[in-house]
């Protein structure tokens, strides 16, 4: 054996072993076996040997030694590792990775032999169905599927009982439509599972759980509306979301190819370069759209995936494939998935595995999909031959008053005939999951007999009425709540295959408490954002310049600069300097100011609630910290917004008047000062003014003050409201600007004798100049006085957003 190289393999958390080993010894794998090993250190072993493609239990390994493209597993002796001798977790051990090589330098070293030539569908193994899917998605971030149980949920909005005892439950790979007529409730419980939402009664369990800060991270909601940057492209769109929202353990690479994946599951290859688009302007169709918004979502790798009419404005056949995609990520990755939807067809609707109907906020349904023709048949209501189900269901609901008063009667939890339609609930509307068969349940099998975490086994209950009197605490560990129970029977469920519920990726039970596949889940889900500070910030300066280009360069925006520049060139053109002309110099300045601060305070008013939404999408998420995006703003934007002004300022300062150069830049930059420090007051009205007509209002009642009190339209303003100029903060930048102009650039002729040049002409004195504008601050005033402005509008800004604007949904 040679060893050519070692690196510890917690630096790269996703890396296989095996692809470790290929990346020392250089070889390409899919082309002939790599020569060579790679010592491989870990903090953890388990981990590693957690990530070798299957079969990786030790005794499997045993069985595949002969295959020469398996991986092997042995110890120091060469025995092969029985699970007693596997390193244990948490100690510091090392893996030596290598080719054909036989045995360990110690006993505590395990040697992972095997040839690097790898069949791909070895290194992709890594989930329930071994599929590539369930490998990319278990780079991201591991998860323990997600059983979802929801108790006599009950919330009111507006002083108005909005929903009303909801109970559910879904299982991981199950999807649970919930359907019901306008206004029956649907998003209000989507809002409530998700935890965005607090009801006024009932719980949401996650896993026997209570719905907590921690545990809403494992969800993902697709909301209804597809709110995205309309100038980013679909690819750049899942670019950043991957980059803010997937941990910064993973590799530029490795984000990539998520992307890669998600395109490809979504199929969404064609489309990937084109603009989201916006209403009018050409881009992504309405289901591609949709799907970009679901693929967004799914980049964390979702335990709970919530979607709120996913298949709205879809066609039947993209609602179709839609769904079907949906239903096949549910089922290869063991996610549990719950929607809201209007009217599907009958192919989608049995697509479905259970579903909620919802009428008045209150269950008209709860079952098996299959079972719901079935339940109205039960209650008298016929379905016409070749009819849609769906359709049908909901028609019931819209007949009369007396038949919904009986479908609602018969949907509560203590009715025999919704028992019959195998609805989980006992008679006080608790939920446990024993299947109803029929009135008893069914004896479990000796491997099925719930258990508690300790070990304890758990009575069974023979009857319905048992069920409802499960032990609260298990007398072995006094820990488990009824709810633990509850689940633990659903466990071992007859009938529920607990095969299929153990998580393949550490090999354990679902609900086992494997403190190892806790451990990843933790690393994955403790830290209160995905990604540091610094990426945040960085990732979101980028979006924001690339989003916010195409806005203010826009053709239009360059034309109209122009025109404007060449306008005011050509009004104050080749200005003499004589004193006559100091009301056009002074006009010049006060318009130029005038424009760019119009032009960057109500660009900021009217395009940050458009980006706000995006905003409080992601923020609602947790993708990322509102100061990292605010102050992203501020430096992804910025050097676009001084791209205008500058240009205005380059074609009609030299037509008006030439000065020297330092007289040009000092002039510029205050032009610049002054569009920066009012696009700080457009952000502040926007931010505070959610209407957009009230922030307009705002916006002009400010800009026409400011006017007035710039000082130039008005040099005897009565002195009791003198002091409003100082609110105004064209008045500084007007003044710095006239001191600029009027004191370093050449000096204006007059015939009166106020001074006399070398060259025998008479010149106003740039005091006097000054003195005449009525202004008394002097420049450093000025600019710090714009500063202030800057820094307050921008504070008061953050503030507004972070305590007043907080995304709810
Ligand atoms: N914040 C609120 N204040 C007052 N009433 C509200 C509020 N939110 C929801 N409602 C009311 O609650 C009811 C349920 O609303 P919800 O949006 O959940 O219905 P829905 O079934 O999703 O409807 P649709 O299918 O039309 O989207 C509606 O009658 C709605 O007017």
């Amino acid at each position: 054996m040679v060893v050519t190289s070692a690196v510890n393999i917690d630096t790269m958390p996703r890396l296989h072993p095996l692809e470790a080993l290929r990346s020392f010894v250089g070889r390409d794998s899919s082309k002939e076996p790599a020569q060579g090993a790679a010592l491989v250190t870990s903090t953890n072993t388990a981990s590693i040997l957690k990530r070798l493609p299957e079969p990786r239990r030790p005794e499997q390994h045993c069985a595949a030694a002969n295959e020469p493209d398996s991986c092997r597993v042995h110890f120091a002796d060469g025995s092969c590792p029985h699970p007693c001798r596997l390193p244990r977790r948490g100690r510091r051990e090392r893996v030596v990775i290598d080719v054909e090589a036989e045995r360990c330098a110690s006993e505590r070293e395990a040697l992972v032999t095997g040839s690097a030539h790898v069949p791909r569908a070895a290194m992709t193994t890594q989930t329930s169905n071994g599929s590539e899917a369930g490998a990319q998605f278990s780079a991201v971030g591991k998860q323990r599927p997600v059983h979802l149980q929801f108790q006599n949920v009950g919330c009111s909005a507006g002083g108005r009982q909005i929903l009303s005892g909801i109970s559910g439950y879904v299982r991981p790979g199950e999807v649970l439509a919930v359907m019901g007529p306008s206004g029956s409730g649907k998003t209000s419980l989507l809002n409530v599972l998700s935890g965005r939402l607090k009801p006024d009664a009932g719980d949401v369990l996650l896993n026997g759980e209570l719905l907590n800060k921690h545990l809403k991270r494992k969800i993902c909601y697709v909301l209804q509306e597809d709110i995205f940057f309309a100038h980013l492209t679909l690819r750049q769109t899942l670019m950043y979301t991957a980059q803010l929202r997937l941990p910064d353990r993973l590799s530029h690479a490795e984000k990539v190819a998520h992307v890669d994946h998600i395109i490809d599951t979504l199929d969404l290859t064609r489309c990937q370069h084109t603009r989201i688009g916006e209403y009018m302007k050409g881009g992504l169709s309405g289901g591609e759209k949709k799907r970009a918004n679901i693929g967004c979502e799914l980049l964390t790798n979702p335990a709970l995936m919530l979607l709120d009419e996913p298949s709205t404005g879809l066609d039947s056949s993209a609602t179709y494939s839609l769904i079907k995609n949906l239903k096949e990520y549910a089922l290869k990755e063991r996610k549990t998935i719950v929607l809201t939807v209007h009217q599907p067809s009958s192919q989608v609707f049995y697509m479905f595995d259970k579903l909620l109907l919802l009428c008045n906020g209150q269950t008209a349904y709860f079952g098996e999909v299959g079972n719901v023709v079935n339940h109205f048949n039960s209650l008298g209501l016929f379905i016409q031959p070749h009819y849609n189900p769906a359709d049908f269901v909901l028609e019931q609901l819209k007949t009369t008053e007396d038949k919904l008063q009986k479908i609602l009667a018969a949907a509560r939890p203590n009715s025999k005939s919704q028992l019959s339609a195998d609805t989980p609930f006992s008679s006080t509307g608790s939920l446990y999951s024993a299947p109803y068969t029929g009135g008893d349940a069914s004896e479990p099998s000796e491997k099925d007999v719930p258990k508690c975490k300790c070990g304890q086994k758990l009575p069974w209950p023979s009857t319905i009425n048992e069920q409802e009197e499960l032990p609260k605490i298990c007398k072995n560990c006094r820990n488990s709540s009824a709810t633990d129970l509850s689940i633990l029977i659903e466990t071992a469920r007859p009938g529920l295959d607990l095969e299929a519920a153990t998580d393949q990726d550490s090999g354990t039970s679902t609900w086992s408490n494997d403190s190892h596949s806790n451990e990843l889940e933790e690393e994955f889900f403790t830290d209160r954002w995905p990604t540091s500070f610094w990426t945040q910030f960085k990732v979101l300066t980028v979006r924001n310049f690339r989003e916010a280009r195409p806005r203010v360069l826009s053709r239009l925006n360059l034309i109209l600069t122009v025109a404007l520049a060449l306008l005011a060139g050509l009004v104050w053109f080749q200005l003499e300097r004589t004193e006559e002309s100091i009301a056009d110099f002074q006009g010049w300045i006060f318009f130029s100011t005038n424009y760019w601060m119009l032009f960057s305070l109500f660009g900021a008013l009217f395009n940050f609630p458009s980006q706000q939404q995006v905003v409080n999408k992601e923020r609602a998420s947790g993708a990322y910290r509102l100061s990292a995006f605010y102050l992203s703003r501020v430096f992804g934007e910025l050097p676009l917004l001084m791209v205008p002004p500058t240009l205005y300022f380059v074609i009609s300062y030299p037509m008006m008047a030439g000065s020297s150069a330092v007289t040009f830049i000092q002039l510029l930059l205050l032009l610049l000062l002054n569009s920066i420090v009012a696009e700080s007051v457009g952000v502040f009205f926007g931010v505070a003014c959610m209407d957009f007509q009230v922030g307009n209002t705002v916006g002009a009642i400010f800009t026409c003050g400011t006017q007035l009190f710039g000082g130039f339209l008005s040099t005897h303003i009565p002195s009791w409201l003198g002091w409003m100029r100082y609110l105004s903060m064209v008045f500084y930048a007007y003044q710095n600007m006239q001191i600029v102009e009027f004191t370093n650039g050449a000096p204006f002729r007059t015939p009166s004798s106020w001074r006399v040049w070398t060259d025998g002409a008479t010149f106003v004195p740039p005091e006097e100049l000054l003195s005449r504008r009525g202004g008394e601050l002097p420049f450093w005033a000025n600019l710090s006085a714009l500063f202030a402005f800057m820094v307050v509008f921008r504070v008061l800004g953050y503030v507004v957003l972070r305590f007043f604007r907080t995304p709810t949904h």
